[in-house]
């Protein structure tokens, strides 16, 4: 990597298309400095091309930059702007294998099971590509989640739409009992480094090694888990009987991308338990037919498609049939008959949640009409903070984003901590016995006793990223002169291990006059809601999964959305990470773009991730004008929300392409006023003048692109020139960055 180099990252969906306008202008302005910027493909087919080469062209080919960056994100001079992609479920998996195919490109189709050991192979190399499986590859350092100030700043003055609660709402979460992760988690610190192996000692003896090799350091954390099928099940039908008696609808809220292996197991219990007449009557036939309930209802309903009309009509009737026995579904989309239940990476918590709560506790049911909701999360690790929230919206109303206070983030994720590390050490378990976690020398680190059908997870976090994390916890907080709080549970076995060493990593730490705590979720929560309702902050200092949960609810009730998120990644050997907000890809987005020319992504968190990644760049390398490109974004960054020139969400008003336009003509303003900088504003009036003389004409231009289907020439892998000549309808803005 030379010097003064910027990778962007190629992604999918809403992103992926706001790239195609956006890159060539930041090209333009940060080539004026010598920067230099990289496109780096990690989009879901690119990591599917990447990984079956095989039978490829030689044009089609792309070599596997996810690897690469993973290699650079761990080397002092890595500097990356990430922006979110898509973490598969097994039925995007097939939808964009399909499209590649019908592309023409020669690879196989994702096998249903591990029937042959060819089938196993593909499969296993497809698994590489499902689920997160980008995040835990770049994210080689913990995360700093917060709201920049102008743009608390902004929602505070333009505070976005919140749906009134209730005292009488009848909303609230559904949670297991026992039988859950929580209630069965062991964990214990790495004494001496080993070579582990995870194994399952069954009821008559046999031995079957699920794991063979897990290499730990010493000092590391370990735990493990069960969730308990039996216990699972039950609690899914009281959730729905309840959800029933109560005249409210059910809705599930699970992570299947980001815990790609257990969520759509507990995701398939869920449709199987919703759906038990149909699954008891029509058993053999699904059987047949491959049927999974891990990938929901909507592959359910494309795989009875090839069955003789009359044998798919009785089924559909039977689905109906359970559907009047039930309560409402909470939808995805009403008007085509989506529901929570269909696909697995449809409904995922960290937003849905949030959404929910922000819309006065209500979720869309069948008839298009918003109803309260049992929101059933099974596992009790972190279900009880929703409720909490839930419960302290019904006692004072919903929060105010004109008043209310800011809850940043500092979460642990490097080195794939916790739940991002647990993919390859997750099984759902063919036989009862006891999972053992042993060292090299025979000693039984952890055990849990099982049954069949049973999930088994465990997890690990090394050391050196706590260290690390407890740090800039530490930083944040005297940065900010704001309290921090850790959110440990000591009743978990895992939070108690981690709990003894950030006591220990705090002593460490000049934490003099500042306010840090420890505490277990349920108190944090409402510790820190009580301060954001009085306006005050409070930062969070927490393991990945509530980094995750967090970094969307707070953002969500306080910004409206989390794409306004201030979202750094300092990783572990000096590089930066900037990831541009907090949230995904949006898939809704592109679909309002094919088919009224509307992009609505806003794009504000790509815009503050640059500045982030040029300051850095500025402050390694000593670059003056790269100093001045970031501090000149910065101005322009704070003109798009005090000019209000952020997306829209219709038609005939400004969307995402109209905010790049006004980034570039802020930003190349504020380097025109810059008279005593470098040769960069003698460089930049022209272009500032251009775009001021033509304002109102490329406006027109960007409108009139509006209103009608765009062709992009694809979902998952889109055509690069429509795509481009959809994103780029002003002939007059794109020859002004030209003449740059
Ligand atoms: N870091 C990453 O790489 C992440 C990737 N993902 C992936 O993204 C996909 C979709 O995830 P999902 O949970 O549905 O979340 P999304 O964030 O894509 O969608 C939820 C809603 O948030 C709002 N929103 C999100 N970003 C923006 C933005 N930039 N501008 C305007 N509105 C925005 C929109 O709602 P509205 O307009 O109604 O307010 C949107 O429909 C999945 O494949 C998931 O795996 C998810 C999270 C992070
Ligand atoms: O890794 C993932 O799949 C999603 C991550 C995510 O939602 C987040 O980082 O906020
Ligand atoms: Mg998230």
């Amino acid at each position: 990597m030379s010097d003064l180099e910027i990778v962007w990252t190629k992604v999918d969906e809403a992103p992926g298309l706001a790239t195609y306008s956006l890159l060539p202008i930041v090209e333009a302005f940060v080539a004026t400095a010598g920067v230099k910027m990289k496109l780096k493909d990690i989009s879901l087919t690119g990591r599917i091309i990447a990984n079956f080469p095989d039978k490829l062209k030689p044009e089609q080919k792309i070599g596997d930059e996810l690897a690469e960056l993973g290699k650079l994100a761990m080397k002092p001079e890595a500097n990356i702007i990430k922006l979110p992609n898509i973490s598969a479920s097994i039925p995007q998996l097939k939808a964009a294998i399909k499209e590649l195919q019908s592309k023409g490109y020669d690879i196989p189709n994702y096998p249903d099971s591990d029937a042959t050991p060819a089938d196993k192979e593909i499969r296993a190399r497809y698994g590489k590509v499902l689920g997160s499986a980008v995040n835990p590859v770049l994210r080689e350092g913990n995360s700093d989640r917060r709201a920049a100030g102008a743009v608390k700043q902004y929602a505070r003055k333009h505070p976005h739409k919140m749906g009134a609660w209730s005292k009488d709402s009848k909303t609230r979460v559904a949670t297991m009992s026992g039988g859950d992760f929580y209630g069965s988690e062991v964990a214990t610190t790495v004494a001496a480094p080993t070579n582990a192996r995870i194994e399952l000692a069954a009821a008559d003896g046999a031995v079957t090694v699920l794991k063979p090799k897990i290499p730990l350091k010493a000092g590391e954390i370990i735990d493990c888990s069960v969730m308990s099928a039996k216990a699972l099940n039950a609690f899914y039908a009281s959730a729905i009987e309840m959800a029933k008696k109560d005249g409210v609808l059910f809705s599930l809220h699970l992570k299947t991308t980001m815990m790609k292996i257990s969520d759509p197991i507990l995701f398939g219990h869920c449709v199987s338990v919703f759906f038990a007449d149909v699954f008891a009557k029509h058993g053999a036939t699904f059987k047949k037919l491959g049927i999974d309930p891990d990938n929901g209802l909507g592959d359910l309903l494309a795989r009875i498609e090839s069955l003789p009309e009359a044998e798919k009509a009785a089924i559909k009737a039977d689905i109906q049939a359970e559907y009047a026995k039930r309560p409402g579904l909470a939808m995805v989309n009403s008007d085509k008959g989506i529901t929570n239940l269909h696909v697995p990476s449809d409904v995922i918590i960290d937003a849905s949640m949030p959404a929910m709560i922000r819309e006065s506790g209500k979720m869309w049911g069948a008839d298009g009409k918003l109803h309260d909701v049992i929101a059933a999360i099974p596992d009790r690790c972190y279900s009880t903070l929703f409720q909490a929230t839930i419960e302290d919206c019904k006692a004072h109303g919903a929060f105010d984003p004109k008043t209310m206070g800011s809850v940043p983030n500092v979460g642990l994720m490097a080195q794939q901590a916790e739940e991002y590390g647990s993919h390859d050490k997750t099984f759902e378990l063919a036989a009862a016995g006891t999972v053992r976690v042993v060292a090299e020398d025979g000693k039984v680190l952890m055990e849990q006793k099982v049954e069949a059908g049973d999930v088994f997870r465990m997890c690990q976090v090394k050391d050196e990223p706590i260290q690390d994390w407890v740090k800039l916890g530490v930083r944040r907080a005297r940065l900010t002169n704001t309290p921090a709080v850790f959110w440990l549970d000591a009743k978990r076995a895992h939070d108690a291990q981690l709990i003894a060493k950030v006591e220990k990593y705090l002593k460490n730490e000049d934490t003099k006059g500042l306010d840090i705590r420890i505490m277990a979720p349920v108190e944090a929560i409402k510790f820190s809601l009580e301060r954001i309702r009085k306006g005050q902050d409070t930062i969070s200092v927490t393991g990945n999964v509530l980094r995750d949960y967090l970094t969307d609810l707070f953002p969500i009730m306080e910004l409206g959305t989390s794409a306004k998120m201030l979202s750094i990644v300092p990783l572990l050997q000096g590089g930066g990470l900037f990831e541009t907000g907090a949230g995904g890809s949006a898939p809704k987005h592109v679909e309002q773009f094919q088919q009224e020319g509307y992009l609505r992504w806003d794009s504000l968190g790509e815009f503050l991730a640059l500045g982030a990644s040029l300051e850095h760049l500025a402050q390694t390398t000593g670059n003056e004008d790269v100093k001045v490109l970031a501090e000149t974004l910065d101005e322009a960054n704070a003109k798009i929300l005090e000019d209000n020139r952020s997306p829209a969400r219709k038609v005939g008003e400004l969307d995402n392409r109209g905010s790049h336009f006004y980034l570039a003509k802020y930003w190349a303003e504020a380097l025109a006023r810059r008279d005593n900088s470098t040769s960069l504003s003698a460089r930049f009036k022209p272009l500032a003048k251009l775009l001021e003389e033509n304002e109102a004409k490329i406006d027109a231009e960007l409108i009139a692109a509006q209103g009608k289907p765009v062709d992009t020439g694809g979902y998952y892998l889109p055509d690069q020139k429509k795509t481009s000549a959809g994103m780029r309808p002003s002939k007059t803005l794109n020859d002004a960055l030209a003449s740059l």
